[in-house]
């Protein structure tokens, strides 16, 4: 049988080269339709994303849904000479269609924050974004992948369950928070720290995504390093957990991290992909239902595949300076869990 072979995302876009062409040569008899739906995709992060999984050879259809300005992004890029076609919608009314088939969707939607804020403070207006997206999508498509990027993820994610326990179409392993952006600010960080070539980096990161819920495991990062003390891991650590407020402040008003965020997105939703098509052995971190700790949702490396969660991976074995941020994380994640499932079960 002849084989074509699929070249990562990632991988192209490590190499600089996910040109049109490059992508365009990996066409579509050999890969299965793919509708991919991108809500809030006029935004900071919507639009890069946009013409990232516009690259992306998996795609056969993107639709591009906000509640303004949708037209233009998608005209624009819809002339970029890949395999998928592109339409816009905005406003309600349009939410229907654009949803309809999608294999993958991805919600960029909500509010980012300023200096001075948590991701918290973004609940009282994203979770009800979140909540009215999600019924949507269980009305339109839903069997699809959610890929949940709206902050606050360690809430939005519990309201995308309840909306979809209401609706009678909770599928655990179908629902994804995208953690990704800490897995790659991770890798850059400890790159940077342990002086070796970035590409060939890997750093799990566990928990939650806010503030010390986030844990990066940098006992397991590969290449290993013997060159880096206990105080070099705590400054790693701490600035991957301060990785999203690095930006908010350096942006100084302008909102949050967009064009990294797009590319997490991007990776994280190109695996998903790579998943449902069957390719083996597709390993991320997500944030998703989980029973390897205690508390309901928890980051850790998931296997994807054709039913998208296939076997949440365990934490593997932890530093003691790692065991004692995962026991401090916890309250707060069980908080913000209960906080989400609180507010879908209310409204
Ligand atoms: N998971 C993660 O690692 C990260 C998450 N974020 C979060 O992503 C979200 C979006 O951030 P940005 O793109 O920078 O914000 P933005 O304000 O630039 O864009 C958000 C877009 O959502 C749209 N929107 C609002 N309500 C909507 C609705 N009901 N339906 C469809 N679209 C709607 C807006 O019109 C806007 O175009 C924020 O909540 C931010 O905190 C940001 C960075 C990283
Ligand atoms: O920090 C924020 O508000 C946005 C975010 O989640 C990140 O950059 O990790």
């Amino acid at each position: 049988m002849r084989r074509f072979v699929i070249r990562s995302l990632e991988s192209a876009v490590r190499r600089g080269d996910a040109s049109a062409s490059s992508c365009r040569r990996f066409s579509s008899d050999s890969t299965p339709e793919r509708k991919v739906a991108i809500l809030g995709a006029a935004g900071g992060i919507g639009q890069p994303l946009a013409l990232l999984m516009k690259l992306n050879p998996l795609v056969s259809s993107l639709a591009l849904y906000d509640i303004a300005g949708t037209p233009g992004v998608a005209a624009d890029v819809s002339h970029i000479n890949t395999r998928a076609e592109v339409a816009g919608y905005a406003g309600d009314e349009q939410l229907g269609k654009a949803l309809e088939g999608s294999d993958v969707v991805i919600i960029p939607a909500g509010v980012p924050r300023k200096p001075g804020m948590t991701r918290d403070d973004l609940f009282n207006i994203n979770a009800g974004i979140v909540k009215s997206l999600c019924t949507a999508i269980s009305k339109y498509c839903p069997n699809a992948v959610v890929n949940m990027i709206s902050n606050p993820v360690n809430s939005t994610v519990p309201i995308a369950s309840e909306v979809f326990k209401k609706a009678g179409t909770y599928n655990e392993r179908r629902l994804f928070g995208v953690t990704t952006l800490d897995v790659v600010r991770a890798k850059t960080f400890y790159a940077g720290k342990a002086k070796v070539p970035v590409a060939g980096v890997n750093v799990p990161v566990v928990g939650g995504h806010a503030g010390i819920t986030i844990l990066p495991l940098f006992s397991q990062a590969t290449p290993a390093s013997n060159d880096l003390s206990d105080e070099d891991i705590k400054a790693l650590t701490k600035r991957t957990q301060d990785g999203g407020t690095e930006v908010v402040e350096a942006k100084a008003g302008k909102g949050s991290a967009t064009l990294s965020m797009a590319y997490a997105g991007a990776i994280f939703a190109d695996a998903c992909l790579k998943g449902l098509n069957g390719v083996p052995d597709v390993v991320e971190c997500s944030f998703v239902q989980s029973s390897i700790t205690e508390l309901p949702f928890f980051a850790s490396k998931v296997r994807l595949g054709k039913n998208g969660v296939e076997e949440v991976l365990g934490l593997g074995p932890l530093s003691d300076f790692e065991k004692e941020g995962l026991e401090k994380l916890k309250p707060e994640l069980k908080a913000s869990i209960e906080k989400g499932i609180k507010f879908a079960q209310e409204n």
